[in-house]
C-alpha cells in the first residue's frame, strides 16, 4: 500500500528483514527488487565489486552521491571499521526519508549520515558542515550527467587527496561517456573498469574505479 516504490521497499524490509542486521538488510532489499519490483540499487552483482573495493580501500571517510533508498550506504557502511564515517547526499526528500529509515533499521545510523540537497549546493559546504578535510573514497551513483562536473567540483573544493578512490556506478548503463573519457585520459587519475550487469537484470553495465593522483 506504500504510495511510492521506496515506501513499498521499506515496508517489505520492515515486514521481512531483521532489524540491526545489515547483511540481512542488503539481502532482503535484493530479494524485493529481484522478486517484487525492480529498483535502481547497485544490486548484488555490482555490489560484490563494491564490497571488494571497500575492503581493499578500508576508507575512514566515504562520500556517496545519490542515496536513493540507502541500499549502497548500508552495503558499504556494513564493511567500514568502527569510527569510520559515510556521508551520503540525496536531493529528493522522500527518498532521503526512506533511506534514513533503512539505514537506522540496519543499525548504521551512527556511521552513516544522510544530507538532503543537490551535490552542486552541498559539495562546497562539506568542509564547513563536517569536520572532514578530504575523503578516502567517493561513490558516484546520482544523475549520470553530473558525474563529470561534480568530480571537477570535488577537485576544486579540495575534497580529494592523493589516493582517493572514486567508484562510479552505471558507467555502461545508463552510461556516463563524458566522465569515462575524462578519468581515463586525465593524468590526474588511474582508472580501471569492472564489467558487470545492471542490477537485477542481465543487461551489460559496469563500475569504474579511478584513483586520484593529485
Ligand atoms: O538514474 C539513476 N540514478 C540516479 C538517480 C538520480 C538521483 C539524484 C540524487 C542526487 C543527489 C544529489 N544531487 C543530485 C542528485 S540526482 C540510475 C538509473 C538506472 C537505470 C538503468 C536502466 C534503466 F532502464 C533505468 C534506470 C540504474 C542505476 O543504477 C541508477 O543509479
Ligand atoms: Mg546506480
Amino acid at each position: 500500500t506504500g504510495r511510492t516504490r521506496p515506501e513499498r521497499l521499506l515496508q517489505y524490509l520492515q515486514k521481512n528483514g531483521t532489524r540491526g542486521d545489515a547483511n540481512n538488510v542488503v539481502d532482503t532489499i535484493d530479494r524485493f527488487c529481484g522478486t517484487v519490483e525492480w529498483a535502481m540499487n547497485v544490486g548484488g552483482e555490482k555490489g560484490k565489486i563494491v564490497d571488494k573495493v571497500v575492503l581493499e580501500t578500508n576508507p575512514g571517510t566515504v562520500l556517496e552521491l545519490g542515496t536513493y533508498c540507502g541500499y549502497s550506504a548500508v552495503r558499504m557502511g556494513r564493511l567500514l571499521a568502527p569510527g569510520s564515517r559515510l556521508i551520503t547526499l540525496e536531493m529528493n526528500p522522500a527518498y532521503a526519508k526512506v533511506a534514513k529509515e533503512v539505514i537506522a533499521f540496519a543499525g548504521l545510523d551512527k556511521q552513516v549520515e544522510v544530507l538532503v540537497g543537490s551535490t552542486t549546493e552541498l559539495i562546497p559546504q562539506l568542509k564547513k558542515k563536517l569536520d572532514i578535510d578530504t575523503f578516502d573514497m567517493i561513490f558516484l551513483d546520482h544523475w549520470k550527467q553530473s558525474y563529470l562536473p561534480d568530480t571537477k567540483l570535488l577537485e576544486e573544493c579540495g575534497l580529494l587527496r592523493k589516493g582517493t578512490v572514486l567508484l562510479a556506478d552505471n558507467v555502461i548503463c545508463p552510461g556516463t561517456p563524458d566522465y569515462l573519457q575524462y578519468v581515463r585520459s586525465s593524468p590526474k587519475y588511474l582508472s580501471q573498469h569492472f564489467p558487470s550487469v545492471l542490477e537485477y537484470t542481465n543487461a551489460p553495465d559496469g563500475l569504474e574505479k579511478s584513483v586520484y593522483l593529485g
